[in-house]
């Protein structure tokens, strides 16, 4: 799990995070809104330890994410556009990964990774330079899996995803929460927020401003409040 204690930072003279203090257990999923400048980025980065916090501390599983670098073991980030070997397919930039982060896999386990990310057996020797986004995505969270990753961090999720692979998005995720896995996204999409996650969070200037348990509000309720916050 993941936690934020008066987490925040400064860049020069402005405050990109003030003081946020947010908690996710095991088996949840945390969707934080706000509008371009807000500040996730900055939160996603001092979670992955690229950044350092002027104040606070931002904890993965009780562990304090500093220099020693000890906490990136635990976490994985799929980025808005992930990265591949475009001359590679799907098995060989996941073996290529896996080994990066000192897992050993078999052909086999490769390919049973990347199929539980979504990824249909037909696709997976295709090159991935004939990926859309979605696909790549898919090889992305297959490289969290791989991993073993316990927190997953993922920036603009669904951006530029068509419904359906939206949809397969959602399906994944929801998989990836009954393992336990907790999943910490930046987002604008409101209507998949509501629909995967399990907490929200809507931040303007670097201070969280409204947090809310998706049990109790609807994607229009959000929206309204939303767009009333920002
Ligand atoms: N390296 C940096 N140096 C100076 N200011 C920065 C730096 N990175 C971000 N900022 C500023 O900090 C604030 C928060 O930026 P951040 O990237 O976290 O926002 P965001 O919510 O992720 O936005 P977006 O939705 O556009 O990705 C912004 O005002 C931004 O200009």
């Amino acid at each position: 799990m993941l936690e934020a204690v008066n987490l925040s930072k400064m860049y020069g003279k402005h405050n990109a995070l003030i003081n946020l203090n947010i908690k996710v257990d095991k088996g949840e999923v945390y969707c934080l809104l706000g509008q371009n400048g807000a500040g996730k980025t900055t939160t996603i980065n001092l979670f992955l330890g690229l950044i350092e916090p002027s104040g606070g501390k931002a904890l993965i599983n009780g562990v304090e994410v500093g220099a020693d670098k000890k906490t990136n073991q635990m976490i994985a980030y799929i980025p808005e556009v992930v990265q591949l070997y475009g001359n590679m397919n799907s098995i060989e930039n996941l073996e290529f990964f896996s080994k990066l982060s000192g897992n050993q896999y078999t052909k086999n386990e490769l390919k049973a990774l990347l199929q539980k990310a979504g990824l249909k057996e037909g696709d997976l020797k295709k090159k991935l330079s004939n990926y859309s986004k979605g696909m790549r995505q898919k090889v992305g969270i297959a490289i969290a899996l791989s991993k073993n990753a316990q927190v997953i961090f993922m920036d603009e999720p669904t951006s530029g995803l068509d419904p359906q692979a939206t949809n397969e998005f959602t399906s994944i995720c929801k998989e990836l929460v009954k393992e336990k896995k907790s999943i910490f996204m930046a987002t604008h999409d409101i209507f998949n927020a509501v629909n995967v996650g399990s907490k929200i969070g809507i931040m303007k200037e670097g201070q969280l401003i409204h947090s809310a348990d998706t049990k109790n509000v609807s994607a229009n309720e959000l929206q309204e409040l939303y767009l009333k916050t920002i």
